[in-house]
């Protein structure tokens, strides 16, 4: 049963390795990988995501501490294969969510990382903020919340009202409102001025920019464990910008093709990493009400403003594989699993300031 809407493996480039060869020294066998192992993690995930998760260290490193990871064949019922211990996927599509369901129904016995039905809080750009919201931060001094944002779904010569009756400052950041794993859904604008918004594509999120020093940090939460590193972001918008600067501007991939901003040599205001209690405080609240616990907060903080953050994108299961230093250790605890203790080196790509 090839299940349809999911970001298919044909499309993506190139051959993997399957990592049920490393999980055991004698030919493939994954039953007996499986029978042999203490903890056996079932997964589902694009073939992009499984050469940038499931690396050779991690399934080594995995294997030691006998665990393994088999891969699900989509086209075979779920209760034919496994047993699986722990179920790890980052697939999108209404059959898959289905079949996920069917089978956790049969065996609630297995770990779900994580719940589809938590998992699509976070495909649609207005909801995945709505938590941030509610958070209950009154004890601390710094402030979190989520910039100024608008809903469009359709009729773009209606945006130049709905902006002006939702009093949104421009410049505006044009976000399609829908996050399916394609890069259609990261396809980003800027937009300057008032006249220019009915070029825009909805359905889409308008979302005010926030001055933010050009850097951005990038929290990623893996059960209790947290990882921040610094990106480099868009640069600040001006004045001068502004007053000389009209229609809509496509922006790159920012988040994806930004190089670690962690070494650069930065104005201690901006690049200072949020308060670790704080960050802490940010992952129990978020894990609880989002019921997730793989996901990462892209976060900036207000240019001039040293407490105030504003949280602008949550990522489901995002590419741990891109967090960088020379090498990375990240404890994941799911439940009662422990799942990995993972050492990878990951160098990152060098590219210049992204934005232009
Ligand atoms: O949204 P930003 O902040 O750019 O972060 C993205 C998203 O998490 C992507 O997931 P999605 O496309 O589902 O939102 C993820 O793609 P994968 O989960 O396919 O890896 C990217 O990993 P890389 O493309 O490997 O960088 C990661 O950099
Ligand atoms: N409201 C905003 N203010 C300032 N910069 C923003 C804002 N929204 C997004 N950006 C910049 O654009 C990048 C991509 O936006 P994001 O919402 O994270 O989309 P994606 O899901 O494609 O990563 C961010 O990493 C940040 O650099
Ligand atoms: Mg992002
Ligand atoms: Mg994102």
């Amino acid at each position: 049963m090839r299940l349809h809407g999911d970001v298919s493996d044909d499309e993506e480039e190139g051959a993997v390795m399957d990592p049920a060869l490393l999980s055991s020294s004698s030919p493939p066998a994954g039953a007996a990988a499986a029978a042999a192992s203490r903890l056996v993690v079932g997964y589902a995930l694009t073939k992009k995501k499984v050469k940038s998760f499931l690396q050779p260290k991690l399934l080594l490193l995995a294997r030691k501490k006998g665990i393994s990871f088999i891969p699900i064949d989509e086209t075979r019922p779920l209760s034919e294969q496994g047993p699986f211990d722990i179920i790890l996927h980052k697939k999108t599509s209404k059959e898959w969510q289905r079949f996920l369901e069917d089978y956790h129904e049969v065996h609630p016995e297995v770990t779900v990382l994580d719940p589809p039905n938590a998992i699509e809080h976070l495909n649609n750009r207005q909801s995945m903020l709505e938590e941030v919201a509610d958070l209950n931060l009154s004890s601390f001094y710094e402030e979190v919340c989520t910039p100024r944002q608008l809903v469009i779904m359709k009729d773009p010569s209606s945006i130049p009202t709905a902006v002006a009756m939702a009093g949104l400052t421009l410049p505006l950041v044009a976000k399609p409102l829908v996050v399916d794993g394609t890069s259609k859904s990261h396809e980003l604008s800027l937009a300057y001025d008032e006249a220019s918004l009915p070029m825009l594509d909805p359905p889409l999120v308008l979302q005010e920019f926030v001055n933010h020093g050009g850097i951005l940090f990038k929290v990623y939460i893996i059960g209790e464990a947290i990882q921040v590193v610094r990106r480099f972001s868009l640069p600040d918008v001006n004045t001068y910008d502004l007053l000389n600067n009209v229609g809509i501007y496509r922006l790159p991939r920012v988040s994806c093709a930004a190089a670690s901003a962690d070494h650069a040599d930065l104005d201690p205001r901006i690049a200072e990493l949020p308060p670790r209690p704080l960050l802490e405080k940010l992952g129990r609240e978020l894990r609880g009400r989002l019921g997730l616990r793989l996901f990462n907060i892209d976060m900036i903080r207000e240019l001039g403003a040293n407490d105030r953050y504003y949280i602008i994108d949550i990522n489901y299961f995002p590419a741990e594989g891109k967090i960088n230093v020379s090498s990375r250790h990240i404890s994941a605890r799911v439940g009662q699993f422990n799942i990995v203790q993972v050492g990878v080196s990951s160098p990152l790509p060098k590219v210049g300031l992204a934005g232009g």
